[in-house]
């Protein structure tokens, strides 16, 4: 299903309360991770930054990247131009360096967690389904 207009909206106001100002990004992307090794326990490819211990400032710093890239793909989601430049830029990194990497479970995780940052009765999952699959999606 298409991520739609509406569905953007929807999650980009609801990404502002998990990663705007007054959130705790730190924290939701700590937890989105601790998840994600929950679902996907192979810690293999994140030995660089210290995987083994998710609170040490080098896995930390691994998070704020991570995140800033989702930013970046939720902000930009509505320019397509830009989108498929950094849609393009994160799959050729990942691509290049891992082959390919386990982004359905990553979803997962992070849908797991976003009720809790983003506030039960706002949250809305389909929403986010669709766009999470919208910026995950195949890169020509
Ligand atoms: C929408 C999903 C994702 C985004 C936006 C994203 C973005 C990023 C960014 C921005 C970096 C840092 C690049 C740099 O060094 O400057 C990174 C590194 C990395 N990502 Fe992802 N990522 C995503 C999902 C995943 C998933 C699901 C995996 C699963 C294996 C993964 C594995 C890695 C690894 C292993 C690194 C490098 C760690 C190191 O520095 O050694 N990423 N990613």
């Amino acid at each position: 299903d298409d991520c739609t207009q509406l569905d953007m909206i929807k999650v980009k106001h609801q990404w502002a309360e998990v990663y705007g100002v007054e959130s705790n990004r730190q924290e939701f992307g700590l937890a989105v991770f601790k998840r994600f090794f929950v679902i996907h326990p192979d810690r293999s490819l994140f030995v660089n930054v210290h995987g083994d211990n998710v609170y040490s400032p080098e896995f930390q710093a691994h998070v704020a990247r991570v995140l800033a890239g989702v930013d970046i793909l939720i902000s930009s989601m509505d320019q397509e131009a830009i989108f498929k430049a950094a849609q393009k830029h994160y799959a050729d990194f990942h691509k290049s360096k891992f082959g390919e990497v386990p982004l359905v479970e990553f979803g997962t995780a992070m849908r797991d967690v976003l009720p809790k940052y983003v506030g039960l009765r706002n949250y809305d999952n389909d929403s986010w389904s669709r766009c999470y699959a919208y910026i995950t999606s195949k890169v020509e």
